[in-house]
């Protein structure tokens, strides 16, 4: 069978050159544009596949989940010091039981019972917003980071000199600009990881050093922290405490196995859930903040449902589908992780009459998916509407959770998490506030770019906004709900 259409191939280098370092989605929609669905790019030998549609995806990703849930092992995740996390992980039983341990919880039932927390963590949020509204970014950061730190660790980052928040950041950071495809000449050539540090061009073993202790303290101190606690017998319930209660009654060497796992997976739940959401979070503001009469909409609808005298609660998410709407608008209009995270398929296959290499590195283009003009005309408008039909979500229109999380068995554990936390700030924001572009000395609203950043997760690039309360009786009624503050 033949290989997959894609550019002409060099000798050695294959398609080295036509790997695209900048705007990646963009770069890869055009490749397949060219060259159809399924493209075949060769970089120095080591096979690429580039799925240009949902249902490619779907066929290959989803359906043949068994051949393609692998990922491709590479220098940078030990150079970098990310071994420990599943995201990285290759296909097997070791990956199997840190998704276990996520999945317990972070599975649908298991997030029921967060419910308070996050309802708490949103009232406190809103308060802040009205007390620094300037400082929104941070308080994005710190809502969703304290929320999930509470979960896994059982930690509370007010009340902890550690700056636990920072830490995260710093470490996505870290994997957000290591891990983006062909980056180092490293993964090409993994011959390459035995080059001294102090050699030119290893610039990535002396960045290697730094990065390793910052990623290390993310998963050692908030969990030395938690035993510490769990041997004092003074451990709120967390992910990390519950998990060690499954260790009793196994030999010392399971335990320690088990214990490991636990350390792991409650480290990815934690850095993995904060900056994902987080991105959602800041692409809410700035669609608010551009399209004033979709929030106008959704206020009245709030209003209509939830009424003046309370804030939004889980139960009347049924009775807000433009609310729903609006959640999954977000997740469509800006994708947090553009091209995935890169599936690696283990067996020779065979698709649409074209042979697929075993070892192939498989990429969804999650950003390409999510703008196809054929599914959601006018892509690039925020648009709640298209995904409504007689006042109902419209199950006919392709749900955007399908392609922002992800496929198959590696897609998204913490995706139920994600959608109930989105639910829960979307609405009591806009219940209780406004948020507008900021003027120009005349008065007119400054457009907002809408950029967002490069790398494997993508933010809005930095802007402003202003929020201010929506009425004085929403803010008495903040001041009054958020009192555990
Ligand atoms: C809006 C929020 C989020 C988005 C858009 C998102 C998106 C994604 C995507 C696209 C993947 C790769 C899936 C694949 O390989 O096909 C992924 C994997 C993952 N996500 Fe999320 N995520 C979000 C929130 C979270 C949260 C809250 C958690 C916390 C538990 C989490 C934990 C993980 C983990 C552990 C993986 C790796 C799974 C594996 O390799 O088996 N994510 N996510």
């Amino acid at each position: 069978l033949p290989l997959p259409p894609g550019p002409r191939r060099l000798p050695i280098l294959g398609n080295a050159l036509d790997v695209p370092t900048k705007d990646i989605p963009g770069a890869f929609r055009a490749m397949s544009e060219k060259y159809g669905d399924v493209v075949y790019l060769d970089v120095v030998g080591q096979p690429m596949i580039l799925l240009g549609s949902h249902e490619a995806a779907t066929d290959l990703l989803e359906k043949r989940s068994a051949n393609y849930s692998d990922r491709t092992p590479s220098p940078m995740v030990e150079i970098a010091g990310f071994s420990w996390a599943l995201t990285l992980q290759g296909y097997g039983p070791w990956w199997r039981r840190h998704r276990r341990a996520i999945h317990q919880f972070f599975n649908p039932n298991a997030i029921l019972g967060y419910a308070p927390s996050q309802r708490l963590e949103a009232h406190r949020f809103a308060l802040r917003l009205l007390d620094t509204p300037g400082d929104f970014l941070h308080h994005i950061r710190h809502f969703f980071g304290s929320s999930i730190m509470r979960i896994s660790y059982g930690i509370e980052v007010d009340e902890d000199p550690v700056d636990y928040l920072t830490m995260a950041e710093d470490t996505l950071a870290i994997f957000s600009s290591v891990f983006v495809p062909g980056k180092f000449l490293v993964e090409t050539f993994p011959v390459l990881r035995f080059v001294p540090a102090w050699m030119p061009g290893a610039q990535f073993k002396r960045d290697g050093k730094e990065w390793v202790k910052t990623v290390y303290k993310l998963v050692e101190l908030p969990w030395k922290c938690t035993m510490d606690a769990v041997n004092r017998g003074v451990a709120p319930p967390s992910m990390a405490s519950g998990l060690m209660e499954n260790i009793a009654g196994l030999s010392a060497k399971e335990a320690a196995q088990e214990e490991e796992v636990a350390r792991n997976a409650t480290a990815v739940a934690y850095a993995g859930g904060a900056d994902t959401t987080l991105s959602t979070v800041q692409t809410f503001f700035l669609a608010m903040a551009s399209y004033p009469e979709v929030q106008a909409k959704a206020q009245a609808e709030l209003d209509a449902v939830v009424g003046p005298s309370r804030l939004p609660e889980y139960s009347d998410q049924d009775s807000l589908p433009y609310i729903n709407a609006l959640v999954k608008e977000l997740l469509r209009w800006r994708s947090v992780v553009p091209t995935g995270v890169p599936h690696r398929s283990i067996e020779d296959d065979e698709y649409k009459g074209y042979f697929i290499p075993k070892g192939s590195i498989v990429i969804p283009n999650i950003w390409a998916y999510s703008r196809d003009p054929t599914i959601y005309p006018d892509p690039e408008t925020f648009m709640p509407e298209r995904w409504l039909k007689d006042g109902r979500l419209n199950p006919d229109v392709r749900d955007s959770e399908t392609i922002a999380f992800g496929y198959g068995r590696r897609s998204c554990p913490g995706k139920h998490f994600a959608m109930s936390s989105l639910y829960m700030i979307v609405s009591t924001v806009l219940h209780m506030l406004s948020i507008k572009a900021p003027t120009d000395p005349e008065g007119k609203p400054i457009p907002l770019s809408g950029r967002m950043t490069q790398g494997v997760i993508a933010y809005p690039e930095p802007f402003e906004c202003v929020i201010e309360p929506r009425s004085s009786a929403a803010e008495a009624l903040i001041r009054a709900t958020a009192v555990e503050f």
